[in-house]
């Protein structure tokens, strides 16, 4: 199947500063993709030379193989949501919404349709100047929506949304991929990534990782049959797991890390000396902890 989206050693500086460097990756269909990072990492600098917006100083980018601006019948091929889509702010969300579609020869019956895709009948007949940008937000979702592309493009979609938006954006947002719809969304919340996306592109001016979600937060799991556990006493547990085990390590908050002895050496041991363990499991790493590691390997000193 046709790549959705592909970025190819996309570099762009803004005089001294380089905002990306170098970023190779590609974005497939039917998934919802995050593109996480931190404020400034370069995702909207990513998504904007991706929209034809600005030009990148090294490098191509492609939606549906072809550059953005060679796209026939546009809408109905990629939608782009930067803020607010681009509503003036004496227009109503209505008008704004007519307007783009005959700009993107989209049927006005559509109009109706994204608003009620995105739940912004209510506010349909407000003018943009005045809404929140929550719904200035969901205002830029309807509008990259009016043609049904087949990629979707969202940069900070759920920025100023509450949680009950954000929960329906979520839900939005996987139907549009089950649908086999590639669909992008930035973000700088990786709690919020973690429960919207199927895989993530983690990026700080360069690409630091493309996987799954859950293949990013097992990144650093040591392998063959490492085990955490939580105890009333760690620094005892690990004390003494350390003339049983072949490698203790104790995690701060986290527990003990150990490796080479199971469960029932764990369990027998802490009984010994009569500790008691309030978890014991495979260690998986949370995210921000594995996107710290990514920073600290590739940006010395990165993530103090
Ligand atoms: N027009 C500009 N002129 C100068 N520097 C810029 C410009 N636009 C962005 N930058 C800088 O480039 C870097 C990347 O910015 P960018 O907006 O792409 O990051 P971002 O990941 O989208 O951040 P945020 O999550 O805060 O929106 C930042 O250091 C930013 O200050």
């Amino acid at each position: 199947m046709t790549t959705a989206i592909s970025f190819s050693g996309l570099t762009k500086r803004y005089g001294a500063r380089t905002a990306i460097e170098d970023a190779t990756f590609s974005v497939q269909f039917g998934e919802v993709t995050g593109f996480f990072g931190p404020r400034g990492a370069g995702k909207t600098t990513c998504l904007r030379i991706l929209a034809g917006l600005m030009a990148p100083d090294c490098g191509t980018t492609t939606v549906l193989g072809r550059p953005f601006a060679g796209l026939p019948s546009r809408a109905r091929q990629v939608g782009v949501a930067f803020d607010d889509g681009g509503a003036h702010p004496g227009h109503t969300g209505r008008q704004h919404l007519l307007l783009a579609a005959a700009e993107a020869a989209v049927p006005v019956r559509r109009v109706d349709e994204v608003l009620a895709i995105t739940d912004t009948e209510d506010v349909a007949e407000r003018k943009v100047g005045s809404c929140s940008p929550g719904i200035r937000r969901r205002l830029g979702l309807a509008t990259a929506l009016l043609g049904d592309p087949r990629v979707l493009v969202l940069d900070g979609p759920a920025d100023g949304l509450d949680p009950l938006d954000i929960r329906r954006l979520r839900a939005l947002l996987s139907r549009l991929a089950d649908s086999g719809r590639a669909v992008v969304v930035s973000s700088r919340d990786l709690a919020e990534v973690e429960q919207t996306a199927d895989r993530v592109i983690v990026l700080h001016h360069r690409v630091l990782f493309t996987g799954s979600v859950e293949v990013l937060r097992r990144r650093s799991c040591p392998a063959g049959g490492a085990l955490r556990v939580r105890t009333s006493d760690d620094a005892r547990m690990a004390a003494e797991l350390a003339s049983s085990a072949g490698d203790v390590r104790s995690e701060a908050a986290h527990g003990v890390l150990v490796q080479g002895a199971g469960a029932e050496t764990i369990l027998t041991t802490a009984a010994a000396i009569g500790v008691e363990v309030y978890e014991l499991a495979e260690p998986v790493a949370s995210l921000e902890e594995e996107f710290c590691r990514l920073l600290n390997e590739t940006v010395p000193g990165g993530a103090r």
